[in-house]
């Protein structure tokens, strides 16, 4: 499914600290339309890879090209501006900000008029929120937020809290949507409620997404790829039903079998 003209290519990025290696010389694509995942065990560079993503980190070689442009040395506003947004292990919101502004807050890159405008509440101003207005609105609807809507985000529930951050990232319009453990701390039902909105994500909006997750099950049914990935290498990529079986993936998820 990594097509010919992939959205995202990592290639051979070394990232280390202090003697960690925390990328390994990893490569891999990920498709327009794809939801590719990478798993591993704890510490084996998952988020590291998202840090390079987003352009937290910068590793000491490889290439990460976003749909063409060159993304490291560049700052996380830019990558962010450029189209890849992102969510977080912990949620990352303002508790005290209602729904409604939290969302508008992932619109602000898209502001494209001066404070003077603002100020004045100019034609120009005026339209611009109203369109923005409108992007919440719809994303409001989609990830089925309505009666949240005014609620400070801190009061809600960690499932639907979750569910605003996505929204958050959504509003950015994003070309490439990275997912940090979705569905981290979820109980069973809130963990099914992610799992349709991702899908839904995928095939209304059409949005590519990167998924790191330690819920097996929910990569298995959702991923279309799926990176391994153990001390900072790729132990294998391939559909799920493959990488499963890989002999070298059961050896990174359940040790080396000692002889008996
Ligand atoms: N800023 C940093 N400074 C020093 N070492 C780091 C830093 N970030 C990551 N590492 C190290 O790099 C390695 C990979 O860490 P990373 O957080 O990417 O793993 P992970 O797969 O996301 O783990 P987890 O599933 O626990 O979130 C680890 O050994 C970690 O200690």
């Amino acid at each position: 499914m990594s097509d010919a003209d992939p959205i995202l290519r990592f290639e051979a990025v070394n990232l280390a600290f202090a003697g960690v290696r925390a990328i390994d010389g990893i490569s891999f694509t990920v498709g327009r339309g794809e939801l590719f995942a990478i798993i591993g065990p704890n510490g084996a560079g998952k988020t590291s890879i998202f840090n390079v993503l987003s352009g937290v980190y910068r590793p000491q070689s490889g290439r990460v090209s976003f749909d063409g442009q060159q993304l490291i040395g560049r700052r996380p506003h830019q990558i962010a501006r450029w189209g890849m947004a992102r969510t977080f292990q912990n949620v990352e919101l303002f508790g005290n900000l209602s729904v409604l502004e939290n969302l508008m807050l992932g619109r602000h890159h898209h502001i494209r008029y001066g404070p003077l405008s603002a100020v004045l509440w100019l034609g120009r101003a005026r339209r611009a929120e109203l369109a923005n207005r409108a992007k919440v609105e719809e994303i409001i609807d989609f990830l089925e937020l309505e009666q949240w809507r005014r609620y400070p985000v801190r009061l809600l529930p960690y499932g639907v809290q979750k569910r605003v951050e996505l929204g958050r990232a959504l509003a950015m319009e994003p070309r490439l949507l990275l997912l940090d453990e979705p569905v981290a701390g979820m109980n069973v039902e809130e963990t099914e409620d992610m799992a349709r909105y991702i899908l839904d994500i995928r095939e209304e909006l059409d949005i590519p997404m990167i998924l790191v997750e330690h819920d097996m099950g929910l990569v298995m049914d959702l991923a279309d790829r799926v990176l391994v990935v153990d001390f900072g290498r790729a132990v294998a990529t391939g559909r799920p039903a493959e990488v499963q079986h890989d002999p070298e993936v059961i050896k990174a998820y359940l040790g080396e079998v000692q002889p008996s």
